[in-house]
């Protein structure tokens, strides 16, 4: 069932191999023109058009997907580790032969540009790439202290059925990067992708059927968060629940697993300070806040949130990041040269204007943007705000849209000291050229990830993650598989 046949959208979910629609209302024909409640509709968000619709799963149609993902573990667990590695092998080539579908699908129902859409699809697959490393899985021991040189032994062995709730703003990383160590760890997986962005997880998961992931070992399933999640949560044969989205649902999630005990991974929201230190190179470090601010129109996780300058460049930080924001260029995602696509949905444009408000009424300056664009209500133009202050909601909170507030300082001891109050710690970044200063503030920002004198830190290599509010667990490199792994100790004797 294809909603755009340019771009073959499933309009289905996968449920142990098998394309399903929902059980509920089975009276009312799928066919029929009016949408009931066994459909949830997807829009543009540069748009708003309906560009298809996914079924709304019932509470036993994932309780079946549970089992069969349980089913699907026992068997993928036993298929050696190289085997694995090579089917995801295939996954990867299948995804990189098909990225131009792949990137139109997702800037259709996300609305980044397609240029970012493209290295969202290529920064995805590297995940896939890399696990496909038969490697990453070297885990395993033979301790020297047993009664033989060979008797006591510690391996690595797979969690189990997994979980894997995800966000809209990186609808196919935030996927891969769960999917590809679980199944390289053995595990099997369920995805929920967030109901504004399925079609790119849904296109995902063909495209691992066609390289041979089997049965139940990928599932991706669609439906209202608290059926899909509260199945989830409760049962006892999900091991695993890795979380990507809002410190909120995941303290909520983080709750309701713990009856279960699972193992937890959870990549949290974020409010990253950027902080152009007195001897930085303005230039590049104003290159660094657009890299950092403006992807994905502000909508990521480690974008830079507000920057702190130091009044001896504060002015000349300020004039030129004016200068080139100014430049940026608005439009949907599908057309040439555009930078800025649309916020996801009225709630997010509705935030980000309160933000603006907020520091407005407390004494900022609008340098540049400050409103929606006049000619589509959907966007919202990219700002700077000078003489913003700690005070400020758009400063206190993560503001998830195209606004740089620049915050004075003078005293880069007590920053330090006020940053440390933050309850997020996902990540930082900041421009200096003095080597005592970047190994101080490098250790003294209580983040999991700090960019020194870049703008852009993501890789598939590296741990990706938070301390504090921003969550626990990594994503990536050779910690990522660790979160879908258990150890266990086994001591041979004659
Ligand atoms: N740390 C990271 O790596 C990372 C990456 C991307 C996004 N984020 C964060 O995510 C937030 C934006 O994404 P969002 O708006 O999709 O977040 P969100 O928390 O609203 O939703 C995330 C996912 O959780 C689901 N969900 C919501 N309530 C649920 C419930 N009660 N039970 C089960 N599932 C539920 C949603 O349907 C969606 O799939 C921002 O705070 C951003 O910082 C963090
Ligand atoms: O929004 C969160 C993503 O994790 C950002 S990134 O693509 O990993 O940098």
């Amino acid at each position: 069932m294809f909603a755009d046949s340019n771009l073959a959208l499933r309009q289905q979910a996968l449920v142990n191999g098998v394309w399903v629609s929902s059980t509920k209302n089975t009276t009312a024909s799928a066919t029929e023109s009016a949408v009931d409640d066994s459909w949830h509709e997807v829009v543009n968000p540069a748009t708003q058009a309906v560009i298809g619709r996914v079924p709304q799963l019932t509470e036993a149609q994932m309780e079946d997907c549970i089992s069969a993902a349980e089913a699907a573990f026992y068997q993928w667990r036993e298929v050696p580790a190289k085997q694995r590695c090579a089917t995801l092998a295939r996954w990867h080539a299948a995804i990189v032969a098909d990225r131009e579908r792949l990137a139109r699908i997702l800037t259709l129902e996300q609305g980044k540009p397609l240029a970012e859409a493209l290295g969202e699809i290529d920064y995805a697959a590297s995940y896939i790439q890399w696990y496909a490393q038969p490697a990453v899985l070297e885990r395993s021991a033979v301790l020297p202290y047993g009664d033989t040189p060979t008797s006591m032994l510690v391996v690595s062995e797979p969690i189990g059925v997994c979980a894997a709730i995800t966000p809209w703003n990186f609808p196919a990383a935030m996927i891969t990067r769960k999917v590809a160590p679980a199944l390289a760890a053995g595990c099997s997986m369920i995805v929920k992708p967030a109901p504004d962005t399925p079609f790119t997880a849904l296109a995902l998961a063909e495209l691992a059927l066609e390289a041979g992931i089997p049965a139940g070992v990928l599932n991706v399933v669609t439906g209202e968060a608290e059926v899909i999640g509260g199945t989830l949560t409760r049962s006892a044969k999900v091991r695993k629940l890795s979380f990507t989205g809002s410190t909120g649902v995941g303290r909520y999630l983080a709750a309701a697993c713990a009856p279960t005990l699972k193992r937890l991974s959870l990549e949290l929201g974020g409010n990253a300070p950027f902080i152009v230190c007195e001897d930085a190179d303005v230039d590049a470090a104003v290159q660094g806040a657009l890299d950092s601010k403006f992807r994905n129109a502000g909508q990521t996780c480690v974008c830079a949130n507000a920057f702190y300058v130091h009044d001896s460049v504060y002015e000349a930080f300020a004039d030129k990041l004016v200068a080139r924001v100014k430049k940026l260029q608005l439009g949907r995602g599908d057309e040439a040269e555009v930078n800025i696509g649309p916020l996801i949905n009225e709630a997010a444009l509705t935030k980000v204007e309160q933000l603006v408000a907020d520091a407005v009424a407390q004494g900022a300056t609008v340098r540049c943007g400050g409103a929606r664009w006049a000619e589509q209500a959907q966007w919202f133009v990219p700002t700077v705000l000078t003489e913003a202050t700690q005070d400020m909601r758009c400063v206190k909170e993560e503001i998830f849209g195209p606004v740089a507030p620049l915050v004075r300082y003078s005293d880069e001891a007590g920053l330090l000291a006020s940053l440390r109050q933050q309850e997020a710690g996902l990540a930082a970044y900041f421009y200096s050229q003095q080597l005592g200063r970047i190994q101080r503030l490098s250790r003294q920002l209580e983040v999991g990830m700090v960019g020194v004198n870049t703008g852009l830190i993501s890789d598939a290599a590296v741990p990706f993650g938070g301390v504090k509010a921003s969550g626990m667990g990594r994503e990536g490199g050779q910690q990522g598989i660790e979160e879908y792994l258990e150890t266990k100790y086994i001591k041979l004797s004659q």
